[in-house]
């Protein structure tokens, strides 16, 4: 059987990261794109020649040229730049929509079956707009974040209980902005919800509440310390987990920004929800009841988001 095939569009910090860990785990064989000449090329050569030294079989490629990526099972895109100190994420919004229009147009023409993962910030919008110039079906594009946020707030709860991170689970839902939503209720240690762990005196509610809030902030507070850029080692760990459920089919139930047609009363964009990935892309859409603080944290999230899709709308007319 030939080996899947995955395309990396943005060979930045996210972009190389990826690859290299596509490679560990043997994946696929990979294409790195990027508008800067040489970065794809030197950063592919330089992983395949840890492949002696790792053991693992994957070819690479770099490549300047959309053509490469022609026939991508996977493709994940990064394209684009990222924040720096004193920004939001939102800042991006001009620059990388434009980005976002380039890569659709490329995609559309060389990889329209693929399943495609963005990344590139703002993140729900830019899901929106890359939909849009591909036209992709909307089971076949999702956003990372979820994963990523999850991510965050389980690291700070495995911290505060001391236990392994492998026996803590966490939701986080809605836009990737500072007003994402963490969902207590339905995260855990050892099966055991949050609110309860409080109860038990495990912890204390403060201290949960401080948690939720720096997971909130958690992309900022990794560039206030990098300066140069953001986060990029749990970034690509979180989108290769997404990828690996997609080829192989291991239908793991993550949260991430999904097409949403009515589901959580939402019409028409991209918003993290759990969803099932398997072979056929997004496969279901797990709608969690909320309570009415939920709720309205979900729907201010929501807002946000189409905030910035108006914006979208306004800077570039055939989005409208
Ligand atoms: N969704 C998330 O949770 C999340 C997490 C971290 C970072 N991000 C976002 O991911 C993006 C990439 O981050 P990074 O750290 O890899 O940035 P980076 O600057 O290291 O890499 C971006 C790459 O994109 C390339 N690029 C720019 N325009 C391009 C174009 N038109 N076509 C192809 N390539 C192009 C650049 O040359 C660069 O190599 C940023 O927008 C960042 O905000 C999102
Ligand atoms: O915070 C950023 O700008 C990057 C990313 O969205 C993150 O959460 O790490």
């Amino acid at each position: 059987m030939a080996r899947h095939k995955i395309a990396l569009i943005g060979a930045g910090q996210i972009g190389g990261t990826l690859a290299h860990l596509a490679g560990l785990k043997e994946l696929g064989d990979v294409v790195l794109f990027d508008i800067a000449e040489g970065i794809p090329q030197g950063k592919g050569l330089d992983i395949a020649e840890s492949a002696p030294v790792d053991g693992f079989d994957a070819k690479y490629k770099g490549a300047n040229d959309y053509s490469a990526i022609e026939g991508a099972d996977v493709i994940i895109v990064t394209a684009g730049v990222p924040r720096k100190p004193g920004m939001s994420r939102d800042d991006l919004i001009g620059i990388n929509l434009k980005v976002m229009e380039a890569v659709g147009n490329g995609i559309k023409q060389y990889a329209p079956n693929a399943f495609v993962i963005c990344i590139t910030n703002p993140l729900d919008a830019m899901v929106w707009a890359l939909q849009k110039f591909s036209g992709l079906k909307p089971e076949k594009i999702v956003g990372m974040a979820g994963v990523l946020d999850s991510a965050r707030f389980r690291h700070f709860l495995a911290e505060e209980f001391n236990v392994s991170v492998k026996d803590v689970t966490a939701f986080v839902l809605g836009g990737h902005g500072d007003d994402m939503v963490p969902l207590v209720r339905y995260s855990t240690v050892a099966g055991v919800p949050l609110p309860d762990l409080v109860k038990m005196g495990w912890t204390t509610q403060e201290k949960l509440d401080a948690m939720v809030e720096r997971t909130r902030k958690g992309g900022g507070e990794i560039v206030n310390l990098l300066k140069t850029g953001s986060a990029f080692y749990a970034p690509a760990a979180s989108a290769i987990a997404m990828a690996e459920s997609y080829l192989k089919d291991q239908k793991r139930v993550l949260p991430c920004a999904a097409y949403l047609s009515g589901q959580y009363g939402v019409n028409g964009m991209f918003v993290g929800v759990p969803i099932v990935i398997g072979e056929n892309g997004v496969e279901r859409i797990v709608e969690v009841e909320f309570s009415a603080d939920e709720k309205a944290m979900f729907e201010k999230s929501v807002a946000s988001v189409q905030g910035l899709i108006d914006a979208c709308k306004q800077i570039n007319a055939t989005l409208a």
